[in-house]
């Protein structure tokens, strides 16, 4: 018989409820991803006021609530995980500033807003994580990247780690400062490959496939590769060189990617261009 206690038997075993604010685009991956990985969802409330995102997330097996009145008066929950966005987080916050001190650890996915910001907005000294997630937690390959605060305890860490890590990857950084940079890297890489798949789709049908078939192709190609580059003993450009023949055809379109570090230089754009909204966030 396999003993071994897994993160899910953990919060299962544990009384703490898990309480989701805002089951949109990233709380229902979230949520998703926890439900897959076990994660019992009778332990889990979810509070959205959107009807139809209401019903899906009740479709899980969770508890749902169209507003904070609804639960707020109950038990308060070990770990509130708040993915509304940024421009009302402090505003929704207060709704569930009784929870501050009853020892919920407030877990924050907004882009920009400061684990500051979410501590003024639930008065005191409340325990606040910051949470970098993007959307493939939905079929638990997320990657979820976090900064605590002071009040954080290291149980209390280890809990939210075991709940994120049901959605992929969860790394913590010491440096609040690093999540402008995470989210340019991590938070909005997925919407960056996704359009890499649509591009590299759109050239295959440009040059005479079926557009499915250069679908299919562009997205096994992409997962493969991603694959590939997380499994190898080799790195990424080793990987990369592995493909390209001397005089080939990888040679004769990476000139076009390479040449005067064309896709790096845009890159490196893009992501600048993301950090730097997620610190114009955070003064909104
Ligand atoms: N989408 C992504 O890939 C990522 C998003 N994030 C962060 O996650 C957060 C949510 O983003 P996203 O999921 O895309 O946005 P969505 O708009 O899809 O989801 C937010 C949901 O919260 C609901 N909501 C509004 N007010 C309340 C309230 N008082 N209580 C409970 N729910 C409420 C919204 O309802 P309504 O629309 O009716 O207002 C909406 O359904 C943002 O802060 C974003 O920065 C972080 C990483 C990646
Ligand atoms: O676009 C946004 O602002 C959010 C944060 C990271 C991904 N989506």
């Amino acid at each position: 018989m396999n003993t071994e206690i897994t993160g899910s038997d953990r919060i299962a075993q544990s009384n703490g409820r898990v309480l989701l604010v805002g089951c949109g685009n990233m709380g229902f991956a979230m949520l998703r991803g926890w439900i897959e990985k076990g994660i019992p969802a009778n332990r889990i409330d979810v509070v959205e006021p959107n009807d139809d995102l209401r019903k899906r997330a009740a479709s899980t097996g969770a508890s749902v609530h169209a507003s904070a009145e609804d639960m707020t008066g109950g038990e308060a929950p070990a770990m509130a995980i708040m993915a509304v966005k940024p421009q009302v987080m402090a505003k929704v916050l207060e709704s569930y500033r009784g929870f501050a001190t009853r020892g919920t650890t407030f877990v924050s996915v907004a882009a920009g807003t400061l684990i500051e910001t979410i501590e003024k907005a639930l008065g005191g000294k409340p325990s606040v994580i910051r949470c970098m997630p993007n959307t493939p937690a939905f079929i638990g390959e997320g990657m979820m990247v976090c900064v605590a605060n002071e009040k954080v305890e290291d149980a209390d860490k280890a809990q939210c780690e075991t709940l994120l890590s049901a959605g992929g990857k969860v790394a913590f950084v010491e440096e609040e400062s690093m999540m402008d940079a995470v989210t340019g890297v991590s938070g909005s890489g997925p919407a960056y490959v996704f359009h890499f798949i649509e591009s590299l789709s759109a050239a295959g049908a440009a040059a005479g496939l079926p557009p499915e078939l250069s679908e299919e192709l562009a997205i096994q190609t992409v997962y493969g590769a991603a694959k590939l580059a997380r499994e190898a003993d080799e790195d990424p450009t080793q990987l990369r060189k592995n493909v390209t023949s001397p005089n080939g055809t990888t040679a004769a379109g990476l000139s076009v990617m390479m040449t005067d570090d064309r896709l790096r230089t845009m890159i490196e754009e893009v992501v600048n261009a993301a950090a730097d909204r997620s610190r114009e966030l955070a003064k909104d």
